[in-house]
């Protein structure tokens, strides 16, 4: 109600017909840092968490270029030895991930989100900047010590004693803060509109990219100064990045949508505990109009709070909802007797989030191989490229530079695909990228026992006495770092989503501190296995399969051992999935991230609606629109709920994910001026309004057929032919692809000086450039396409203009690609079909995503534009 008065005044404030309540309003309960409803227009969405995002990254950047050279500075500059260092970083690693606990359990409770995470980052810069104070006054002496060669001196308790508790303060602010801040960031979208829910999704691939782009700075740049012994400079850049990183946080502060904490979550939990044990010898468990619920403001549904529908699973504890009290009673009733039924939920969330948890935890020791043996791994490789060193830990690059391809994969090209196929917006569920994550985990290991034993069979045979090494290059670690780094991104970017879905809206920020836990167990649970390995393996006085002379022992094995344990580990987690009940909220309270739909009731009815038009391409017998469709139309259209544009903006929603349903822009095309469509359009299913004239498909291929069934047969082929080829021309700029062919042809006949031309040759290498080129421009389309949509410039291409579906360019891309490639191969040579091959990747997989991130892709497309005369 109060929300309805606020968009009321504003409404009339501004002389205005009043908008609806949705318009306005936020739908899920959020209120501004007044604790009055969030006005959409004013607060969150990207605004909000763009900020959130830029802090997230330099809040990364800065526990890093501590965290990542800690143990380094134990042993160069506090005289530390290693396996004492190691163990003081486990334990301070260990206690981040603790104090995520306290944090999450804070802001869920008392304190909300946002002064949760500005207490808790206040305290990181306040630990940074003594940790580099104290180095800088009291640890590095003599100057310039703590470097490979220069070891430092003794120093006194106290000044120890200060650097202790400066790394902690570091651990208390970053645990605490971390949680929190993944969840505030998502309560910046109301998942009660289609078009933020979907930014809420995208969120959490951009929160998994900023903390990964924050570390790739801290490992590479910082840790290359902190190695050079220039630790009060790695620390100092740490603390201003933080302090930048709050100044940014509290910047938004006015923009920023809240939700009110719900009180101690694990008073609630013990409450249900207590009823339900209390009534276990209650026999019969009532149904559901029995259960007692909280009535008017009493009921935390009230308070922003969504009542969660009951469900069947573990009715043990729905005894702790059975009145067992008298009506008049009903004022003064007692938490520890009887709950809620919102209250029991909440409890079976939790119970039915536990099993998924545990199986995240063995995945986690997969990844966290990628800090450890992984290095120890690159370590005994050949590291040397002509003079130069590539430092083994640096090769986690690749897994970085992975991350952030895959999360533009997944969004721009798996995603939508899936949906495609499927004919769904939803596309893939969390929990089927979770196991997606599992699948790449294991691949992931077994090449890398692949490498291993290969590195060993190199080992033996070149030099079977030398300690740790081998001649394998270290670059064949490639493959290992980029499928942890695409597993990261299905099953961490996954997790992230799913327990901050499925949480309860009480325990939000518990459920972002459930994905942090699960790494720090990953983490013990690995060390317990190498333990035990170790244990076992080292019977009979042998040297054990993870020995320090790595020539001498069997790491391979183990690698197979973890492929074996993530294989039983995703057998486990399929019967955990499957048995999964994602949680449902009463009334129009649907939540949509859910993964069971991303849609909010009124999305779903027009989604209907959809479906059933877009049965019409599939009637082939039918070229006119029936009655019914006719009737479902005109209900659609003369509902006032489905204005404009959110008719346009969902539909563009759908087609975004590649949802395909043929009379797109039939439909649009009766909505905006339905007298102006003509029986002859309707029949061809052209749409006549394209702004430059051209008579276009109508926005799905899928809808050719119906098309072509209209007219005779040859000019229907005429007519198709002409359709594909002037798309798949577009689509491959082709004008632009000549231009790459030529100068890739003018490589070639200056790479035959002296010689005779070969033409054969020469067209060859046209030939398979033009193709590679073609690819490349096709697949820089699909990933554009909502881009492209949106300037004048561009939104006449297939795939914006709804001519071609993202499947079908895929499809085409994928083709010419591997043709051209293959091409260069057979018919030019290996290197100039590797060139081909990798500058389309650069040109798609790089330039393109960083076109919308920095303007540093110029130089990438210079390196793009430069290697086709190599080719040649
Ligand atoms: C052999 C091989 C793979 C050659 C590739 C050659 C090639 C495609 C060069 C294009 C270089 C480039 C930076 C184009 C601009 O793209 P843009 O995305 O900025 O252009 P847009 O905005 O018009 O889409």
């Amino acid at each position: 109600m109060a929300c309805l008065n606020i968009c009321k005044e504003e409404g009339s404030a501004q002389g205005k017909p009043m908008k609806k309540e949705q318009e306005v309003c936020t739908r899920d309960g959020s209120v501004d840092r007044h604790g009055d409803p969030a006005i959409r227009g004013r607060t969150g969405t990207w605004f909000a968490g763009i900020l959130i995002l830029v802090n997230q990254g330099l809040a990364t950047l800065a526990f890093f270029g501590v965290g990542v050279n800690l143990v380094l500075f134990l042993t160069r500059v506090l005289g530390q030895d290693n396996a004492d260092a190691a163990n003081n970083v486990s334990k301070w690693t260990g206690t981040v991930y603790i104090f995520s606990l306290l944090g999450a359990f804070l802001s869920d409770s008392y304190w909300g989100r946002y002064k949760t995470c500005a207490i808790f980052q206040a305290i990181f810069v306040t630990g940074l900047a003594s940790l580099s104070l104290t180095s800088y006054l009291f640890l590095l002496k003599p100057r310039g010590c703590g470097d490979e060669q220069t070891p430092c001196g003794s120093h006194s308790t106290y000044q120890k004693a200060f650097f202790y508790f400066s790394i902690y303060l570091v651990a208390l602010g970053n645990g605490g803060y971390q949680p929190n801040i993944a969840t505030f960031g998502a309560d910046q979208f109301d998942e009660g509109d289609a078009e933020e829910g979907y930014s809420k999704i995208a969120f959490f691939s951009y929160f998994y990219l900023a903390l990964n782009l924050g570390s790739l700075f801290s490992n590479t740049i910082l840790g290359y100064f902190e190695d050079h012994g220039m630790w009060a400079l790695g620390f100092w850049a740490s603390a201003g990045s933080a302090l930048l990183a709050l100044v940014l946080f509290l910047v938004g502060t006015p923009r920023y949508r809240h939700f009110t904490p719900q009180g101690n979550p694990l008073c609630r939990f013990c409450q249900v505990m207590v009823a339900a044990a209390r009534k276990w010898k209650v026999q019969r468990v009532p149904n559901q109009d029995d259960l007692f619920e909280l009535e008017g403001s009493k009921d935390s549904s009230k308070n922003g709070e969504r009542r969660i529908q009951h469900t069947q699973g573990f009715r043990f504890l729905d005894r702790a909802a059975i009145k067992d009290y008298t009506e008049d009673e009903n004022d003064i009733y007692n938490p520890w007797r009887v709950c809620p039924v919102n209250q029991v939920e909440e409890v079976k969330c939790i119970l039915r989030l536990l099993p998924i948890w545990l199986c995240t935890i063995l995945y986690s020791v997969v990844f966290t191989q990628m800090a450890s043996l992984f290095v120890e791994q690159g370590a005994a490789m050949k590291t040397t490229i002509s003079k130069f060193h590539i430092p083994p830990a640096s090769m986690s690059s690749f897994d970085i530079l992975s991350v952030a391809a895959f999360i533009f994969i997944y969004r721009r090209v798996l995603d939508p695909f899936v949906a495609g196929i499927r004919k769904d917006p939803k596309g893939l569920t969390e929990l089927q990228r979770m196991g997606i994550g599992l699948v790449i985990a294991i691949i992931a290991m077994v090449s890398a026992g692949v490498v291993e034993l290969l590195r060993l069979k190199y080992a033996k045979k070149e030099c079977p006495n030398c300690e740790s090494a081998s001649s394998l290059s270290i670059f064949w670690q490639i493959p290992q770092y980029v499928l942890i780094g695409a597993s990261e991104v299905f099953m961490y970017v996954g997790q992230l989503e799913f327990f901050n879905g499925q949480a309860p809206d009480g325990l939000k920020s518990f459920g972002s501190a459930l994905c942090m836990t699960s790494i720090s167990l990953g983490n013990y649970v690995s060390s317990l296995l190498v333990t035990i390995v170790m244990k076992v393996s080292t019977r009979d006085k042998m040297p054990g399969w993870i020995p320090g002379n790595l020539n001498k022992g069997h790491l391979d094995r183990f690698y197979f051992l973890l492929a074996a344990l993530t294989t039983a580990d995703l057998i486990v987690y399929i019967i955990c999935a499957k048995w999964y009940k994602y949680i449902k909220f009463e009334g129009n309270q649907q939540r949509n991230l859910g993964g069971e739909s991303k849609l909010s009731n009124e999305e779903a009815d027009l989604k209907v609606e959809l479906e059933k038009l877009s049965d019409f391409p599939k009637r082939k017998s039918q070229h006119f629109p029936s009655v019914e469709m006719w009737r479902n139309t005109s209900k659609l259209l003369s509902n006032p709920n489905y204005h404009h544009n959110r008719l346009n903006s969902s539909l563009s929603d759908f087609s975004g994910n590649g949802f395909v349903f043929g009379p797109q822009s039939l439909l649009t095309h009766y909505y905006s001026s339905p007298q102006s469509a003509t029986s002859d359009s309707l029949k061809l299913g052209i749409s006549n309004h394209k702004s430059d004239g051209i008579r276009a498909f109508s926005s799905s291929s899928a809808a050719a057929p119906a098309v072509v069934d209209a007219l005779s047969p040859l000019a229907s082929a005429v007519q198709l032919a002409r359709h594909y080829s002037s798309c798949y021309w577009e689509l491959s700029k082709a004008r632009l692809s000549m231009l790459v062919v030529a100068t890739s042809g003018t490589g070639y006949v200056l790479g035959s000086a002296g010689s005779a031309v070969d033409l054969a040759g020469l067209g060859w290498t046209c030939a398979g450039t033009m193709m590679v080129a073609a690819s490349a421009n096709s697949l820089n389309q699909v990933f554009e396409k909502n881009n492209d949509a949106k300037m004048k410039r561009t939104r006449q291409r297939p795939l914006p203009s709804g001519r071609l579906t993202i499947p079908h360019a895929l499809s085409w891309a994928v083709s010419v690609g591997v043709a051209g490639t293959a091409i260069l191969a057979c018919k030019a040579n290996m290197l100039a079909a590797g060139l081909g091959a990798s500058n389309l990747f650069l040109y798609a997989f790089v330039y393109t995503p960083l076109k919308q991130i920095h303007p540093v892709n110029t130089w990438v497309g210079a390196v793009v534009g430069a290697i086709p005369p190599l080719m040649g």
